[in-house]
């Protein structure tokens, strides 16, 4: 667990020992899903039962605490945040590190065939670079009471508390020299569509700035390790078209070599510049190979894109590819919306992805409006008993003839049989859900005597190899320009990420310390609960 001891010191400079993130600060003292102790009493004496608050009171004792009779909590806050999204330059391990104008022009030359010994051309002028304290806002909703629903609360008065984070883009000053920069693109864990534009984008980008040596290495992280496996060369004239398939040009694979490994790897290859295309995973390793890097006093820059279909990375609007997966979605959904309003009592049952959130099940059911019972991995349910899915089942077979279910593959965890396996990344193999509520459903209904044509549909590796769609597409261009901006401006261990519709860069840690999931108490998801009509399962 975190450590959470807050030392106010009132000093200048206050040593707070924070925790990485909000979140996990609102979950340890009981904020999880924004059921404050004092919207929860509200939501209850309201008689709303469709909360599933776990209040780890135990944990909010005062060590724990921030100080809020403290009159400078806030700026403390505040100079704390500041220093936890900082993100990492290569001036702070080499302060005499020289820098460039930049070879991105804004005007657009061919940077490609030039010779750079009469020094970079530069387009200061023209006012269309990033200011490196250019900051975008991480939070813009000011809740004013810990009961608005998905309240983000730091104190108990929901005080508004600015947080800010780094706006991504080119900066006018670069700490590589192209023609010195030896660039690698990896993609790790399992397929996301965009892959092959986030490639291409990286790579199309480089080049501009001038970048001639560019490989992918083959695999993920596998491919630093395995003698057979041989860098790809990868240019514009390679990349140009392989936005039009799904997959990963390079590869992708889970497990491999220790980061010691891939760092002694990366010094032999003369690797300067990497950047990884994965989800928690594989920026807990991008952070540790920057990290690595730092402790070999190398100069390389190592920058993440985050992958995941799930949308399980914090603090983002969302990450490429799960536009495509909610729109793909929508075809198995609809299948088994027809199959089963075609059958005598049909059921139709559709497992999604999402193995610790349900965003995917989520917005599919709000976006199809024909699923009647969605179930997420946040929100408990019983599937036997009076409140039971299977109750409410028997009610839709009664009263609407069929039923349509979508379920996330991680939902329901505690009701099927434990594999005890993991896979080659450590990550815990999943019980299937689905076919276990497709067993169940069918044994319930001849039990009770009640004709149920049950169909069982499983689209989750259809969804995640199709090609990105067009918003998804666009996603992953401004992505992968602005990950190579980030690594010519000299930042490392940061990954980009949209927030609140502008391109912001994040240190890693603060996005991967736990999955991002769904909140029970937002907006969506009740949003959600309105249009399926469901009850609570509990
Ligand atoms: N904590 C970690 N430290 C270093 N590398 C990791 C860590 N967790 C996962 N990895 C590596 O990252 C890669 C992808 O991880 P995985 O969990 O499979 O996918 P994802 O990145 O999509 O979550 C794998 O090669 C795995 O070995
Ligand atoms: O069959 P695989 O390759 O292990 O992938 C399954 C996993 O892929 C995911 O869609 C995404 O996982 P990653 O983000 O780790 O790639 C999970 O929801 C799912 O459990
Ligand atoms: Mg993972």
């Amino acid at each position: 667990m975190e450590t959470l001891s807050y030392a106010f010191t009132g000093s200048a400079s206050p040593k707070l020992n924070l925790p990485p993130n909000d979140s996990v600060y609102r979950r340890l003292l009981g904020y999880r899903h924004g059921f404050t102790p004092l919207n929860l009493a509200t939501l209850r004496s309201q008689g709303r039962s469709r909360v599933f608050p776990k209040l780890h009171c135990s944990q909010q004792n005062s060590e724990n605490s921030i100080d809020f009779s403290d009159p400078d909590w806030k700026s403390k806050y505040q100079q704390d945040f500041e220093r936890r999204f900082n993100i990492p330059h290569i001036t702070d391990i080499f302060p005499d590190a020289l820098s460039f104008p930049s070879t991105f022009c804004l005007r657009m030359r061919t940077p490609i065939n030039e010779e750079f010994a009469e020094g970079y051309p530069s387009d200061e002028e023209w006012h269309g670079y990033i200011n490196n304290n250019d900051r975008v806002l991480l939070k813009v909703i000011h809740y004013s009471s810990p009961s608005s629903a998905g309240a983000e609360c730091i104190d108990p008065n929901c005080t508004w508390v600015e947080q800010w984070v780094h706006r991504a883009g080119p900066r006018e000053k670069i700490f590589f020299k192209p023609e010195e920069v030896k660039a690698a693109i990896v993609t790790c864990g399992g397929l996301c569509p965009g892959l092959n534009d986030v490639i291409r984008q990286i790579a199309i980008t480089l080049e501009i700035y001038g970048v001639k040596n560019i490989v992918g290495i083959p695999f993920g992280y596998r491919g630093f390790s395995d003698k057979g496996l041989a860098e790809m060369p990868l240019s514009r004239k390679v990349v140009q078209n392989i936005h039009l398939s799904g997959g990963s040009l390079l590869g992708v694979s889970r497990g491999g070599p220790s980061v010691s490994d891939i760092v002694t790897s990366m010094e032999e290859r003369g690797i300067n510049m990497l950047f990884v295309l994965g989800g928690n995973g594989t920026h807990a390793g991008a952070n540790a190979i920057h990290n690595e890097c730092r402790k070999r006093k190398l100069n390389v820059a190592v920058v993440g894109v985050p992958k995941t279909i799930d949308n399980d990375i914090l603090l983002m609007d969302k990450t490429f590819g799960f536009d495509t997966a909610v729109e793909e979605a929508q075809r198995a959904i609809n299948s088994a919306y027809i199959e089963a309003h075609s059958a005598y009592h049909g059921i139709g049952i559709v497992k999604l992805m999402g193995r610790s959130s349900g965003f995917i099940a989520m917005q599919s059911s709000l976006a199809s409006g024909q699923v009647d019972i969605c179930l997420i991995p946040e929100v408990p349910f019983n599937l036997h008993g009076p409140h039971g899915v299977l109750r409410h089942l028997k009610y839709l077979i009664e009263t609407k003839g069929s039923a349509v279910v979508c379920v996330a593959e991680g939902a329901g965890q505690n009701l099927v049989k434990k594999t005890n396996a993991t896979d080659a990344s450590g990550n815990i193999v999943l019980g299937d859900i689905g076919v276990y509520i497709q067993q169940e459903t069918k044994k319930c209904f001849k039990e009770i005597g009640i004709p149920a044509d049950v169909k069982y549909i499983d689209p989750t590796y259809m969804i995640r190899a199709c090609r990105a769609n067009a918003s998804d597409r666009i996603l992953c261009t401004v992505l992968g320009q602005n990950a190579v901006h980030g690594a010519f401006a000299g930042y490392s261990g940061i990954t980009v990420g949209i927030c609140n519709t502008h391109y912001v860069y994040f240190p890693i840690p603060e996005v991967i310390s736990h999955p991002r999931e769904v909140d029970p108490n937002s907006r969506m998801w009740h949003r959600c609960l309105t249009s399926t009509g469901q009850p609570d399962f509990i």
